[in-house]
C-alpha cells in the first residue's frame, strides 16, 4: 500500500509568553525576569497512514489533535521531527482559511485559486460549491456575519469540491445541523470509494465508528494509542468514563498534573524550527503562493 501520510518524531513546542506587567516590572529590575514558558502542545508523535485510509482522531479539549490536523495541512511547521506528505491536503476547520471580510462568493474565489484551481475550473465547480453550502443570500454576506454552522457548511463545500488529496476535517461537522451532517457524511463516503485519504477530527464516537479505518487517541500532546477503531474507541470510552467520574477537585489536579508535563521540554523551542522538515510531494501549496497573492488584490481590487 502506497504511504500518504508519514510523521516521524513529530514535536510542536509554543512560547507561552510572560505577563506584561511582569514584563514591565523586569525592565525596571522590580522582579527579575521570567523565561517565557515553553509547552509541548504535540510531543514525539509518529505514525504512518495509507492511501484510501480514514483515520479518526480523538481526544479530550486540548490533547493536541488540532495542532496535528494544522501540521498536517501544513498551516503550521512543527518545531521538531519530520512529516511526509504525497499530495495536496485541504484542511475543513470550522474558521480554517475563510476570509472573514470577504463575502462567501469572494472567499469561493479565494480558496479555490489556493487549491491550484484555474479560473474555468472555479467557474465550473462554484454553482455545485453554492449549491452544497445552501446558504441563500447570505453567500453575497460577508464571512464575518455567518454562523458557526454556516462557515462550516461553505468551508466543507469549498474543500470538498476543490478534490483534493487529502481531507483533513477538524471537527467541521459538529456544528452544522444533522441534515447537513448526513449529507457531509454521503460526500465523504464518496470521497473515501475514490481511494482517498481522510482525517477526521469529532468527539461523535458514532461517527467515528462507522466512517473511519483506524483511530488515534491523542492524550495531552502524546499518542496513546493507534490502531483497530473498535478498540482504541473502548479504550478511550473507558478513560472518558473514568475522567468524568472524578469528583472536580481531583478532576482540576490531574489536568494540572498532565499539564506540568507539557511544559517539561525546553531545548526543544529554544531550536525552533531547525530540527524539523516538511516534505511535501505531489501538488505542493507553495507552488500557489503566487496565486493567492494575485487573486488577493484582485479581490480587494487593486
Ligand atoms: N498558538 C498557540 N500558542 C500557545 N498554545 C497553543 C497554541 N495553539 C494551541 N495551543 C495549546 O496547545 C494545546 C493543544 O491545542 P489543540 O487546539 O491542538 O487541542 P485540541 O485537541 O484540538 O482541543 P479541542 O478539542 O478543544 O479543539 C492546548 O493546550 C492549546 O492551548
Amino acid at each position: 500500500m502506497k504511504v500518504k501520510v508519514e510523521f516521524k518524531h513529530v514535536s510542536k513546542a509554543f512560547q507561552i509568553h510572560t505577563k506584561q506587567f511582569e514584563k514591565l516590572l523586569s525592565l525596571f529590575s522590580l522582579r527579575r525576569r521570567k523565561e517565557n514558558k515553553v509547552f509541548m502542545a504535540v510531543n514525539d508523535v509518529s505514525f504512518t497512514v495509507y492511501e484510501g485510509e480514514t483515520i479518526g482522531i480523538v481526544g479530550l479539549n486540548g490533547s493536541g489533535k488540532s495542532t496535528i490536523s494544522n501540521m498536517l495541512s501544513q498551516v503550521i511547521k512543527p518545531t521538531e521531527g519530520e512529516i511526509y506528505i504525497d499530495g495536496q491536503p485541504s484542511l475543513i476547520a470550522i474558521s480554517a482559511g475563510l476570509n472573514n471580510n470577504l463575502s462567501g462568493m469572494d472567499n469561493i474565489k479565494l480558496k479555490c485559486m489556493m487549491h491550484g484551481l484555474k479560473d474555468d475550473e472555479i467557474e465550473r465547480v462554484t454553482p455545485d460549491i453554492i449549491d452544497f453550502a445552501d446558504l441563500g443570500d447570505y453567500i453575497n454576506q460577508p464571512v464575518k456575519n455567518y454562523s458557526s454552522g454556516m462557515r462550516s457548511r461553505l468551508g466543507f463545500a469549498i474543500s470538498i469540491h476543490t478534490d483534493p488529496d487529502i481531507l483533513v476535517i477538524d471537527e467541521a461537522l459538529s456544528v452544522g445541523d444533522s441534515t447537513f451532517a448526513n449529507k457531509c457524511l454521503i460526500k465523504l463516503d464518496e470521497f473515501k470509494k475514490k481511494g482517498k485519504t481522510i482525517f477526521f477530527i469529532s468527539h461523535s464516537s458514532s461517527q467515528m465508528k462507522t466512517f473511519c479505518d483506524r483511530v488515534m487517541w491523542i492524550n495531552y500532546g502524546e499518542m496513546k494509542e493507534f490502531g483497530s477503531k473498535v478498540e482504541v474507541l473502548n479504550k478511550y470510552g473507558r478513560y472518558t468514563r473514568w475522567f468524568n467520574e472524578l469528583a472536580e477537585s481531583e478532576k482540576k489536579k490531574y489536568k494540572k498534573e498532565m499539564l506540568q508535563k507539557q511544559y517539561a521540554n525546553r531545548e526543544i523551542a529554544k531550536k525552533g524550527n531547525e530540527n524539523s522538515s516538511i516534505i511535501s510531494v505531489g501538488k505542493g501549496i507553495g507552488l500557489f503562493i503566487p496565486l493567492i497573492l494575485f487573486g488577493a488584490l484582485m479581490l480587494f481590487g487593486y
